[in-house]
């Protein structure tokens, strides 16, 4: 269903800012498995933490949801429990690709717990109760200035004993730790067949739409959020994810 992302692979004359449109949705699943490292591994630990902390008879969001991905590993490890999740993306190209996706995961699976795909800007929708959201590289796109808004909702959603699963690129305040991360993160592009214009061009296109943030600063927000206690599980290069507890 996925091609390969050779999207900034001819010169442009005029880089655009990135948008979640058609032509990114068609390579996404290419795109992303070749640009952030440890993505396969993330996705299926998604999985697995939700086996451990998604509460019986509850719901579940996957905010950012893009095609489902985290969705989809959270649907392969979880028994039939109860729960039910909601998958949300504001890019119709991700929500509609993500509602065929799971519609093939459907008639592949026996049976799955009941996942809907909602086409929603997440700072506009009312949270119900649940306990687990998954912010899985979605914070970064949000303004810098309505993180914390966003973070307090989900905290105020989530149950007792409920978590918030964020993964984020980082940036580092140190210079040395920020370029050598920089660089071996653009060395893993070129391993994967990226070429040195096609990552000059991508830089360009994401620079004023996603912005990453230190991890002392997402470890502050959370804090100043509502969230008791949050822990690094995963980092390669400049790329991690926190498990923040309520
Ligand atoms: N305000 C918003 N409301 C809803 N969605 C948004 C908003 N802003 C951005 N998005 C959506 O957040 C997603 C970020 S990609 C997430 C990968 C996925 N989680 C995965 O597990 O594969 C990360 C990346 O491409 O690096 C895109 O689909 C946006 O449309
Ligand atoms: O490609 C990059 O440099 C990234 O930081 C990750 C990414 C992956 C997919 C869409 C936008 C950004």
């Amino acid at each position: 269903m996925s091609e390969v992302d050779k999207l900034f692979a001819s010169p442009i004359s005029k880089v655009d800012d990135f948008r979640f449109d058609d032509a990114v949705a068609r390579v996404f699943p290419d795109m992303i498995k070749r640009s952030v490292p440890g993505y396969p591994t993330i996705i299926e630990s998604i999985g697995v933490i939700a086996g451990q902390y998604a509460q019986p008879g509850t719901l579940i969001y996957d905010l950012g949801c893009s095609l489902g991905a985290a969705t989809q590993s959270m649907r392969r490890h979880l028994p039939l429990n109860g729960c039910r999740i909601i998958a949300v993306d504001n890019a119709e190209a991700m929500s509609e690709r993500c509602r065929e996706y799971l519609s093939a995961q459907d008639a592949m699976l026996e049976e799955a717990i009941p996942a809907e795909v909602i086409t929603a800007d997440i700072n506009a929708l009312t949270l119900q109760p649940c306990s687990m959201v998954v912010l899985n590289f979605t914070l970064q796109f949000i303004p810098t200035h309505q993180r914390l808004a966003l973070l307090q909702r989900i905290r105020k959603a989530l149950l007792p004993g409920g978590v918030l699963v964020l993964s984020e690129k980082l940036n580092f305040t140190d210079s040395q730790t920020q370029n050598a991360l920089e660089s071996l993160h653009y060395a893993f592009k070129r391993a994967n067949g990226y070429s040195e214009l096609e990552i000059a061009q991508k830089r360009t296109a994401i620079e004023n739409v996603m912005r990453p943030d230190p991890l002392e600063v997402h470890q502050q927000r959370l804090r100043d959020a509502g969230f008791s206690h949050s822990h690094l599980w995963f980092q390669c290069l400049n790329f991690c994810s926190m498990i923040a507890h309520t």
